[in-house]
């Protein structure tokens, strides 16, 4: 790159526009709150902490999610589980949710729920996945109608302090290519190590099928060790406390500024930047990471966007992708995400696009339809924004200069 290239920080609604890929997204971490609303009154819920009105009853799950406690954070769940207990709630909320990410330029999405925390009206597990598949598919089709495209897979979680792990894991089986891709278990970490389902994990194994698992968010390293080394998971849901086995000489923490360089990675080459043996491995193997910045800021795991372990793991190229974990929860969306990530560390559209297809090569859909998305949809769009971005740059008032090189993943 030359000195005359226009760093591309895209603007807002650039970011908004680009297509983006997320794999870290629960259906019960991001209902409308009008739904939610809505929804209570039709199945006779009477728990709603503010029953009339949609702007009170968003902030008060934003902030009872602010609470610096995962435990804590997972209680506001309790209210949105409650009024999806009906095959009609459940599929209108997994459209809405189809359309709202697809109106967010959000091109491929893996969202996740527990079936089990849907019978308490008499659903079977079955009629559970299949009124969120329908309403995957009807949200599709509305997103298409609105000139917006997006493809939808489901996960399906267990609840890793209950124990129907195997049963939720052959459910995800037996609806695979039928529009769940994977499997994830998920629930408070301290105190319940995924090795408790280790039966469910080895099944899917011998099944030849896919699962993340929730690590490294409000445990460390023991967890994300056991979740790849005795589960063997493709993924790891957050997995970002595997700073804890990087060490950073003072000062050189602070991820302003370069983040698009190559200097991270040579960096750790001279050892300045030492990898433990499990961080390592995790960089070594492509281990994907489905970081969630808010999420993360909210239950305690990082401080703050500048202190966020992503700017590391960027810079050090883990395989690290952007997501949102619980939309309504943590107020965001994919491109508040990428917006706090962009003015925080002054990435630019080549990082954007590096994120997205990091995410698109670690999805559970076959290889040939994740590479069919990356040179279909998600290469073309970007080519297409930093296209605008050169035309832009030959107005009189130029960009800022400097290099911003697409790196390697
Ligand atoms: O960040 C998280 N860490 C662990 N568990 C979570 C997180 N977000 C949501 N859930 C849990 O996953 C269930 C199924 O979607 C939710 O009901 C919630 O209890
Ligand atoms: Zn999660």
């Amino acid at each position: 790159m030359t000195s005359e290239t226009p760093i591309t920080i895209p603007t807002t609604e650039q970011i908004r526009r680009a297509p983006k890929a997320l794999l870290h997204d629960h259906l019960d971490g991001g209902l409308r709150p009008a739904t939610i609303i809505e929804l209570a009154r039709e199945t006779g819920y009477e728990g709603l902490p503010e029953p009339d009105d949609a702007d009170r009853l968003e902030t008060w799950f934003r902030e009872s999610a602010d609470s610096g406690s995962l435990e804590r954070y997972l209680e506001t769940f309790s209210h949105t589980c409650a009024v999806l207990q009906t095959r009609d709630a459940l599929a209108r909320v997994a459209a809405e949710c189809a359309e709202d990410l697809a109106a967010d330029g959000v091109v491929y999405a893996e969202v996740r729920y527990a079936p089990e925390q849907h019978l308490e009206k008499g659903l079977t597990l079955e009629q559970v996945v299949e009124a969120v598949n329908e309403g995957f598919r009807e949200g599709e089709r509305r997103a298409r109608a609105a000139g917006n495209r997006i493809r939808v897979g489901a996960l399906l979680t267990a609840m890793r302090h209950a124990a129907r792990a195997l049963e939720i894991a052959e459910l995800a089986n037996r609806y695979r290519d039928l529009g769940v891709v994977g499997f994830d278990i998920a629930g408070a970490e301290a105190g319940y190590p995924p090795t408790r389902h280790l039966d469910a994990f080895e099944y899917l194994k011998r099944e030849n099928n896919h699962f993340t698992i929730h690590a490294g968010e409000a445990f460390g390293l023991p967890s994300i060790w056991q979740a790849l080394q005795w589960c063997g998971a493709d993924r790891l849901g957050h997995g970002v406390r595997i700073i804890d086995d990087i060490h950073v000489p003072d000062g050189a923490h602070s991820g302003e500024g370069d983040e698009g360089g190559p200097s991270g990675v040579s960096a750790a080459r001279s050892g300045e930047v030492k990898l433990g043996r499990l961080a390592s491995y995790v960089r070594d193997k492509r281990v994907p990471l489905e970081l969630c910045p808010t999420s993360n800021l909210q239950t305690g795991a990082a401080s703050s966007y500048a202190e966020h372990p992503i700017g590391l793991l960027r810079r050090l190229h883990f395989r690290a992708t952007v997501n949102t974990d619980n939309r309504l929860m943590s107020g965001t969306s994919m491109s508040t995400e990428f917006e706090h990530l962009v003015r925080t560390f002054r990435y630019t559209l080549d990082d954007m696009q590096w994120f997205t297809v990091n995410a698109m090569k670690s999805a559970f859909i076959p290889f040939d339809e994740r590479l069919a998305m990356i040179n279909e949809v998600i290469k073309p769009g970007y080519a297409e924004l930093k296209a605008e971005w050169l035309f832009h740059a030959a107005a009189p008032e130029p960009p800022l200069t400097s290099g911003s090189g697409e790196s390697q993943s």
